[in-house]
């Protein structure tokens, strides 16, 4: 895994996260929407901000330190190993990661992009862990990973499949999200350099 992020800028892994803590993820996602916390995603930061649904068509809950929930505090344990394991390996100086819940409702899609915005180099490694059970090849909302020196060129579709985790970098590497013919759940994050800012 370490040695395709390093070499292709890029990888997926379908069972290092564990299986049990996917499924809180899930429950606890489908909690904070019922609760009412998801919001519409925007593109580009603070000022600049936009929301243009045919571009990014997601609705996300970010977490947060202060979160009391079980699931999210065990993930937050895990990534936080994660970073460790990155840092070690590519000297990377991750200091945290941000992290939102992301729904897509049928219809959806992300318009290929990439993670890093122009004004700051902060974001280092995005990270999406998919949380669909059963999906189905006709079900769409694939993951499209892109060529980043010919950026029209697909080099990979991965379907977000339950438990899967894609890891990639947050500055070279163009993607998408494809339209999905069913409600769409994930938990998106980007491992920083910079410190929080609170
Ligand atoms: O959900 C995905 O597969 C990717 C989402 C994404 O690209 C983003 O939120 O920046
Ligand atoms: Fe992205």
């Amino acid at each position: 895994m370490l040695h395709d992020l390093e070499h292709q800028g890029w990888t997926v892994s379908d069972d290092i996260i564990p299986a049990e803590l996917a499924h809180r993820l899930l429950a606890e996602g489908h909690h904070r929407w019922e609760e009412g916390f998801f919001h519409a995603a925007q593109i580009g930061r603070s000022l600049s901000q936009q929301r243009i649904a045919g571009i990014r068509g997601d609705t996300i809950c970010w977490l947060d330190d202060t979160d009391p929930h079980p699931a999210s505090i065990d993930f937050r344990l895990w990534f936080t190993a994660l970073q460790s394991t990155l840092n070690r390996y590519f000297y990377l100086g991750l200091k945290r990661l941000e992290c939102h819940y992301a729904r897509y409702d049928s219809g959806a899609g992300y318009a290929r992009h990439i993670d890093q915005h122009r004004d700051t180099s902060d974001r280092k490694i995005s990270m999406v862990l998919y949380l669909n059970e059963n999906w189905q090849t006709g079900d769409g909302g694939e993951l499209c990973i892109y060529d980043p020196a010919t950026p029209e060129r697909e080099i990979a579709r991965i379907p977000p499949l339950m438990g899967r985790l894609a890891l990639f970098r947050s500055d070279t590497i163009p993607h998408a999200v494809l339209p999905c013919a069913r409600t769409r759940w994930s938990l998106t994050g980007w491992f920083r350099t910079d410190d929080d800012s609170f």
